[in-house]
């Protein structure tokens, strides 16, 4: 399972969790402006935006799972399995490989607007990458500071929903996801009244209760609505401090531990890595499940201008300040 979320204070922030029984080797990948992106169907790009996100890189290309670019859109894929079918080639639309989408979108857009009206002419094709990295059935999340659009490829075709609330996780789809939040309307942040019956005394016993019902599975349904009430109601500074630390507690509220979600015998599934990007800045911020430290990656530092892929490898294992 995944989550991503988006998060607006002073700046923009965009980020997600990448949940699985393994990784596939990732690394905080900066791709510069002038890095020649080939696309299968649609020609080559030899200027575009400067991006940076968490990707495997293999024949000096950048698969990326999450990724910011330099106008502060981000986009993340999240696994939605049996319900993602992609086309095939279509004549006078714009074909673009599931595996080439966040590259597509992130190399030329500036806005979630910009993001919409290449969509109107994109037809999202089922080519692999290569035989060892076959079609993963993903759907998106693509933000920018005003809004949030979730992207389904499904067998009657691409749909395009907003997405009010900025969160996305699996199954099932986006529409009935949203809808499912009706059942948690009473929801509340705030210590509830007794409106159960006139006639009996029920007290507020313990802080916390007006959530009661909240759901703390992790399903991808549960992990929806925990992040949704999470993020709704989040209230932090707006120092880049405060900022971080606040996105990174509404990750948190879906963090998967191992041992609790066994997906074969003996193969637990577990928050791989944390992101919090700063989309207005261009920093990569994340931990990983053995290592709490937040570490980060500016993509201001680095020439941008660039032809070839910058890589930082994942810092894994926890750093302890011990202060005696
Ligand atoms: C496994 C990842 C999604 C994690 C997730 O959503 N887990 C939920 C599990 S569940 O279903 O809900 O049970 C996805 C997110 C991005 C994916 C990667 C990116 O799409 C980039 C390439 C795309 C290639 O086609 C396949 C390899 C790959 C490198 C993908 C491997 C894998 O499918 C990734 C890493």
């Amino acid at each position: 399972m995944c989550t991503a979320a988006t998060y607006k204070t002073k700046d923009f922030y965009f980020g997600r969790t990448l949940d699985y029984e393994f990784s596939y080797g990732d690394q905080i990948t900066i791709t510069p402006r002038n890095y020649p992106f080939s696309f299968r169907h649609a020609g080559t790009k030899q200027t575009h935006y400067a991006i940076i996100g968490m990707a495997h890189v293999t024949e000096d290309y950048p698969l990326y799972y999450d990724a910011i670019n330099e106008k502060g859109v981000g986009m993340a894929g999240l696994n939605f399995v049996g319900n993602a079918a992609y086309a095939d080639v279509k004549p006078d639309v714009t074909n673009v490989a599931q595996f080439e989408f966040i590259p597509w979108i992130l190399s030329q857009c500036a806005s979630v607007a910009e993001v919409r009206t290449l969509l109107s002419h994109m037809n999202l094709v089922n080519t692999p990458f290569s035989e060892q990295f076959p079609l993963a059935q993903l759907h998106w999340i693509i933000s920018d500071e005003t809004a949030s659009i979730t992207v389904e490829s499904t067998a009657d075709g691409l749909h395009i929903y907003d997405n009010p609330v900025g969160v996305l996780t699996n199954n099932p789809p986006f529409p009935q996801q949203m809808f499912q939040l009706n059942n948690y309307m009473h929801l509340s942040p705030k210590q509830p009244a007794n409106t159960f019956a006139d006639d009996l005394t029920l007290t507020a016993y313990s802080r916390g209760m007006g959530a009661l019902g909240l759901p703390g599975d992790l399903s991808s349904a549960s992990r929806f609505a925990r992040v949704a009430f999470t993020k709704m109601n989040s209230i932090s500074g707006d120092s880049e401090a405060e900022s971080i630390s606040q996105f990174f507690h509404i990750l948190g509220s879906v963090d998967q531990q191992r041992g609790c979600c066994e997906v074969t015998e003996g193969k637990y599934e577990i928050t791989l890595y944390t992101s919090c990007c700063n989309a207005t800045k261009g920093i990569y911020y994340y931990t990983t499940y053995e290592n709490h430290q937040i570490s980060a990656v500016d993509m201001h530092r680095e020439n941008l201008d660039g032809t070839t892929l910058i890589c930082y490898p994942v810092i894994q294992g926890e750093q302890i300040h011990f202060q005696n």
